[in-house]
């Protein structure tokens, strides 16, 4: 008898090819002879969506056992990238489902390129989140990752005339698969309005909240897939609607746009994602945001917990909550109000609760980055909550006077209220009084934090602070974007370095081996083919594959120093115009980065690159020895061809400036070798691969120090460095602006002039760092060596090993198996 799988499970290729087909008929209702490719995709997202369902469903009857404990991940910002290729590879049915899709007349990666991303995320800090939600299901912890559903993601990037131009980021035009709405886990969220005390039928004193207005948050869930194990965790983003979705009353009485007003106002709370990665706007919607999707959350593991019977007072034992930056810290007044004023706990009880709730995680150093809401808005908002504010600030500054002796000043440092000038609520501070733990995102930064912007709450709580090196997902960043190199892995250490990372250490043995030189070296050369070919299909930009392939990939932001790599382009360009017959190692230069929309001097940063670009491209003299490439619209799909492709890893941050970085980890794991400062992770990268095996440069954060007290002059590094000069001059002269003399003025005045982030100074080292680069490539064996060295150690840069820290120092969690119970 012929045995025929479930259509909904089975993993045959015959049977895959059939629920394709089902999917496109069905679900798409189209023909496959009129269906477009994303029919197709969207036919095979729904396929693979199936064979997940059973660990999803399994995994989440976890979370309601009363035993399990559960990781949650607030977030304002999730960067999944793509879901379709990565849920293959976890699932482990990528080649069949390659088949299934071939026998059905179309190949993988055409329907892999149809999916939009949710590009619901800035950066560093939005990637992390996902690389870390993708580890702690391979690891099998409970978790339940939650933030919000914008409606439009990160905007998508154009080059205009070089220029950033926006575009709005529509990546739900054509539906998600990948979401289930659950309408009816809804909650209720309040708006502004006024608190009222009263005394409750036992006699107590208490407060209610009277709002102006409620909103509905409804949410949507998406698996979050592990590697060849069954727990497929939750990410539950909140989308805002109207309590009352249409006002029937003020229909009748004509008034349609009143009948909708509520509509539109609660909708637009999430709405689209704020675009700025380090500057802050401290606008309303923003405050609102946070409140809105922090709310829903605790809100919704209060239900979860109540309904595995749990008591409120072991909140904390159910739940181990990570505030993802400032972004959710207003968490720690929002769990106040739920477990006092609703569910009526005594203040202490339920203080224990919270701050054995809540661990705090810092994501930068940056002064302008530091959330702080100015009293009045914070307290129009959410005017219960600054009430609770105040009464955490009483008790707070009460024990932290004991401490410090009465020392006001200390005390005006730690308030939760800045009382400066304007007066301001200081979300880190808030967050670091609620949090049992706080912790940086590289040894550097964490040191940084306990002894500057934190290290008065380091003074009073030395046990909170810890540090934890950021990670990124191997299986993301290299067994799907570098397919290649990962089978030459595999092929000579087995398989287990995807979930053991440390294992790629076995590979130090074949640095030296010519002939695994020679095939490491074809891959990458194969890459920067494969590079090559879509820069010459998308921009029509002709690179050279056997060019030093040197890379900047990132937001666009002065502390990043883009700027500093454009001076070493001109440089080389300027030798070239001196001495056409200089012999130079052919270098392609190639940048990717967005800027906020309203930073412009990383909007001038990013026309800088473009219209270098076309000078330098179109230079015969130059005679294709340089090109430089801006590649638009960098993203997590644009990005995955990138890093494999890298021969050297641009990480030349301000010492100080970066708190980690996870680009280097990215490109060092595919085998970049590094040029870079001592910033961020940087520093551990390099003692991870060795000193000899990175190109070091730059001033240390000691010497940024010195130099900044001791007075620093960037103008007198100006008329010093002839090179320098030269380089800053042609931008001055409108060489590369057509003459326009005034285009590139504000960024040349603030380097000559004032430089905050020292690039004047550190230029000699960067060049003379660039030129031992360039020598070092021609020695090809000796190259292939450190790259092979590169990626063999860097195994402690995975995000499972960062995840294992967090569940042993913060969150106190163990790994459970899901068995798959029909
Ligand atoms: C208020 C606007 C805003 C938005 C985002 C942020 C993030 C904290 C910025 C961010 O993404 N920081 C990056 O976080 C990465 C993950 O830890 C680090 O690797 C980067 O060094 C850090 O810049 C700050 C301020």
């Amino acid at each position: 008898s012929i045995q025929v799988e479930d259509d909904r499970s089975g993993l045959g290729i015959e049977t895959l090819r059939r629920a394709i087909a089902d999917n496109l008929f069905y679900l798409q209702g189209k023909w496959p002879e009129i269906a477009t490719l994303n029919d197709f995709y969207m036919a095979l997202a729904n396929t693979v969506r199936d064979r997940l369902m059973p660990r999803w469903l399994n995994t989440i009857r976890n979370y309601r056992r009363s035993e399990v404990r559960v990781v949650a991940y607030l977030s304002a910002e999730f960067l999944l990238g793509p879901h379709l290729g990565i849920k293959l590879i976890n699932l482990g049915i990528e080649e069949l489902v390659r088949q299934a899709v071939a026998d059905s007349g179309l190949a993988l990666e055409d329907l892999l390129a149809q999916e939009e991303e949710p590009g619901l995320g800035n950066g560093g800090l939005g990637r992390l989140a996902a690389c870390y939600m993708e580890s702690l299901a391979t690891l099998e912890i409970p978790a339940i990752g939650y933030g919000i559903r914008y409606e439009f993601g990160i905007f998508d990037q154009e080059l205009r005339d070089g220029w950033q131009v926006e575009v709005t980021d529509k990546w739900l035009q054509y539906g998600n698969p990948w979401e289930i709405p659950r309408p009816e886990s809804a909650v209720m969220v309040r708006f502004g309005g006024r608190t009222e005390a009263y005394t409750d039928d036992e006699g107590a004193y208490r407060v209610r909240w009277i709002p102006a207005r409620v909103v509905k948050g409804v949410p949507y869930d998406t698996p979050i897939v592990g590697y060849y194990v069954n727990t497929t965790n939750t990410l539950r983003l909140w989308r805002a609607e109207a309590a009352e979705s249409f006002n029937f009353q003020a229909f009748n009485q004509g008034d349609y746009y009143g009948a909708v007003d509520q509509k539109i106002y609660s909708e637009n709370l999430t709405k689209v994602l704020y675009p700025n990665d380090e500057p802050l706007q401290g606008k309303q919607l923003r405050l609102e945001q946070q409140y809105f999707f922090v709310s829903c959350a605790l809100q919704d593991m209060i239900r979860l917990h109540r309904g595995a019977g749990g008591d409120l007072r072991q909140f904390h034992q159910k739940f181990a909550v990570q505030l993802n930056d400032t972004h959710p810290a207003v968490a720690v007044a929002e769990l106040m109000r739920l477990l006092v004023d609703e569910h009526r706990l005594p203040w202490d009880a339920a203080w224990e609760v919270s701050q054995s709730t809540f661990g705090f995680t810092n994501h930068t150093l940056l002064p302008e980055a530091l959330e702080k809401w100015p009293l009045p808005l914070f307290g129009s908002l959410l005017p219960r909550h600054l009430e609770i504010i105040y009464e955490i600030n009483q008790r707070f500054l009460d024990q932290a006077r004991v401490h410090f002796l009465g020392d006001s000043q200390k005390l005006a440092q730690l308030s939760l209220i800045d009382e400066s000038g304007e007066r301001y609520v200081r979300m880190a501070h808030l967050a670091c009084v609620g949090s049992h733990a706080i912790n940086g995102v590289a040894e550097l930064h964490s040191e940084l934090l306990k002894q500057t912007v934190l290290k008065d709450f380091y003074q009073l709580w030395p046990q909170k602070f810890q540090n934890k090196t950021n990670g990124v997902t191997p299986r993301r960043w290299l067994l799907l974007c570098n397919p290649r190199l990962s089978q030459l892995i595999t092929e000579h250490i087995g398989t287990d370095w995807v979930c053991q990372l440390e294992q790629l250490r076995q590979l130090e043995a074949y640095a030296e081996d010519r002939e695994f030189q020679r095939q490491w070296r074809q891959i990458k050369r194969a890459v920067k083919q494969d590079l090559a070919d879509h820069i010459q299909q998308t921009l029509n930009i002709a690179i050279n594959p056997d060019s030093l392939f040197d890379i900047q990939v990132k937001r666009i932001h002065e502390y990043k120093r883009q700027h500093l790599n454009v001076l070493h382009i001109i440089t080389l360009y300027n030798r070239i115009r001196r001495n056409p017959d200089i012999d130079i190692v052919p270098r392609t230069f190639i940048f990717g980065g967005k800027a906020a929309p309203g930073y412009i001097m990383a909007k001038l940063m990013i026309k800088v690159i473009t219209s270098v670009a076309e000078v330098v491209n179109n230079d015969p003299q130059v005679c294709d020895r340089i090109k430089v490439v801006f590649l638009p619209d960098y993203n997590v799909t644009n990005s995955q061809p990138v890093y494999p492709a890298a021969d050297l890893s641009e990480q030349i941050s301000t010492a100080g400036k970066e708190a980690s970085g996870t680009g280097n980890m990215k490109f060092s794991l595919n085998g970049a070798l590094t040029i870079g400062t001592l910033d961020g992770a940087n520093v551990e990268i390099r003692q991870a691969v060795g000193a000899e095996n990175f190109f070091l440069f730059g001033l240390t954060i000691e010497e940024v120090q010195q130099l900044q007290e001791s007075g620093y002059n960037p103008w007198d590094y100006y008329n010093r460095t002839p090179d320098l000069k030269e380089a800053i001059n042609l931008i001055n002269s409108g060489f590369f602006s057509h003459g326009n003399r005034e285009l590139f003025k504000p960024l040349v005045d603030s380097l000559v002039y004032d430089d905050p982030y020292l690039l004047l100074a550190d230029y000699s080292a960067y060049i003379d760092c660039q030129d031992t680069v360039g020598q070092r490539f021609r020695e090809t064996d000796t190259w292939t060596r450190m790259s092979i060295l590169n990626s063999a150690r860097m195994g402690y840069f995975s995000s499972d090993r960062a995840i294992r820290e967090y569940c042993q120092d913060i969150w106190h969690v163990t790994p459970i198996s899901v068995q798959l119970k029909p």
